[in-house]
Order: structure tokens, then sequence, then C-alpha cells
């Protein structure tokens, strides 16, 4: 049994920065997740963005493998990774893309589908990309400030120096499902890095667990809102937060339905050298 979730809901334009950083303050000690609105990605953008992901992944699997994940960059294919290695499904069934971050000399490691096949499909990954990024940016800034750390704190750091951002184009395709059987199209896991900022095409599926230490495990849904993004915590800042704030538990369960999301996830090369880098308590 699932229950729903009402997340916090953070207004990342709002001129009360106080304010926002401390609502975000409480919703990753309660949460580890919350929604944020405002955010400056335009619903058309990301509109586009979900159309060209899907012709990608509408493209035969040999055209596909044609862009085979390497260095953390490219395709992976259905089933063939898993996210709970305690799970003893065959692998989760899904299949992604990956983009590594764009700037700065790692950016020629990044695939890309030919122009002929797919003429728009890059520009508008880049174009989402930044301004993700930008809006990561600025709400890192806020949760330095929900920390008590001056806002440039993560930037004066390097902590957002690149590489950082990697975007993760996923599709779960749906049709795997028996009746009698419950299916994850992502197994439970919790996300590595600072931060995920995740768009879904609005099919239901994401759950979040905020108790992982408890048995049996308390499952609760996260319902889509539109034109909003949800945030998580990733572990390199629960770790950097002294567990202050929650890198949660969460997993995505398979309705029957096709669905189509996108992570953008921050990550760091900083190794802060204690694991209560803030002196959080
Ligand atoms: O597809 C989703 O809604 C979430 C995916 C996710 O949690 C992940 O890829 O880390
Ligand atoms: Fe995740």
């Amino acid at each position: 049994m699932t229950e729903a979730l009402q997340l916090p809901v953070i207004d990342l334009s709002s001129p009360d920065r106080l304010s926002t950083a401390k609502s975000i303050r409480q919703a990753c000690i309660d949460y580890g997740f919350f929604y944020l609105v405002n955010h400056g990605v335009e619903e058309e953008l990301i509109y586009q963005m979900f159309n060209e992901s899907k012709k990608f992944f509408s493209l035969q699997l040999e055209d596909k493998m044609k862009l085979a994940r390497k260095e953390h960059r490219g395709y992976t294919a259905l089933c063939d990774e898993i996210l709970d290695p305690s799970s003893t499904s065959e692998g989760d069934p899904k299949e992604s893309f990956y983009i590594g971050p764009l700037e700065g000399t790692l950016s020629s490691m990044n695939q890309w589908p030919s122009l002929e096949i797919l003429p728009t499909w890059r520009s508008t990954m880049e174009y989402y990309h930044q301004k993700v990024l930008s809006a990561g940016r600025r709400l890192i800034h806020l949760i330095a400030l929900a920390l008590n750390l001056n806002g440039d704190f993560f930037q004066k750091v390097g902590a957002l120096d690149a590489p950082m951002a990697f975007l993760r184009l996923l599709h779960y395709p749906g049709e795997l499902v028996s009746s009698n059987q419950e299916v994850c199209g992502a197994s439970a896991h919790s996300d590595y890095g600072m931060i995920t900022l995740l768009a879904t095409d609005g099919v239901p599926g994401l759950q979040v667990c905020r108790e992982k230490f408890n048995q049996p495990r308390l499952w609760e849904d996260v319902p889509n809102i539109k034109g909003a993004l949800i945030v998580n915590i990733g572990d390199m800042m629960e770790r950097w937060t002294n567990c202050l704030f929650r890198s949660t538990l969460h997993r995505v369960m398979s309705s029957g339905q096709e669905r189509y999301s996108v992570i953008i996830c921050f990550l760091s090369h900083l190794c802060f050298p204690h694991s209560n880098a803030f002196g959080c308590k």
C-alpha cells in the first residue's frame, strides 16, 4: 500500500531569499525532496526536450547502440543496469542516455545522435542542460544560506566547477509488467551527488521511503506537479551535512504505462575533509 506525499513547494524566484532558504532547510531535513517552481525552465522547453527524448528512444536498437555508453556518456539499453544491488530482478526495465558537462575539456566526451537523423536533438538537449544548470546554481546558493553559510560558499570552494552536471534521459517502456507482479522501473536507491533536479512527463511512478532503515519499508507516491521540477538531496550533501539533510531512498514503480523522465545530477569533485564539513548538528 502506498500513500501520496505532500512535499513542500519552493519558489525559486521569491524575493524573500532568507525565508525561502528556511523552507528549503526544513524540506531537506524532513523529506530530502521538494518541488521547485518558478525555476526559469519554460514548460515549452520541457515539452520539446521530452519530444526529442522520445525520438531518440524510438530509434532502432542498433542505431541506439552506436552510441553505447562510454565514459559515463551515451546510451544504456533496457535492463542493462540495476540501481538496487540487493534486488533479485535481472535489471531495471528502463533505457537511458547520459550527457556529461557541456563546458570544459571533458565536453568532447559526450556522444550525440547524428544531425541527419535527429537535427534538433543536440541543440534542444544543450539548451535544456544549460537552463537547468542555471536553476541548479541558484538553488545551490539558497542551499548554502539554508546551511547558515554564505550564499556563494559552494561556488567559492569550487563545488560548482566542471565537471559537475550530468543529464540523464530515462525511458520506462512499461509493457514488461505482468498483472500479478510488482515491477520497479528503477529499483530502490539514493542519488550520489549533491542534488538532483527531475522532470517527468506526468506519468506516475516515483515513490520515496523516508525511513530507509525501517522494515518493512513504507513507500509514498510523489505526484507530478505540472511545470514543477522535483529536487532531491544526494548522498554527497547528506554526508557533508552530517545527515542533517536527507538523501532519501526512492524508486520508480511501473504502472504498465510508458514513462519518460529526465534528471540532472549535480556532482562535485570536492572531497571535504570530514563528514560534517559545515558543523551541522
Ligand atoms: O524517473 C524518475 O522519476 C526518477 C529516476 C531516478 O531516481 C534516477 O534515475 O536516479
Ligand atoms: Fe534517483
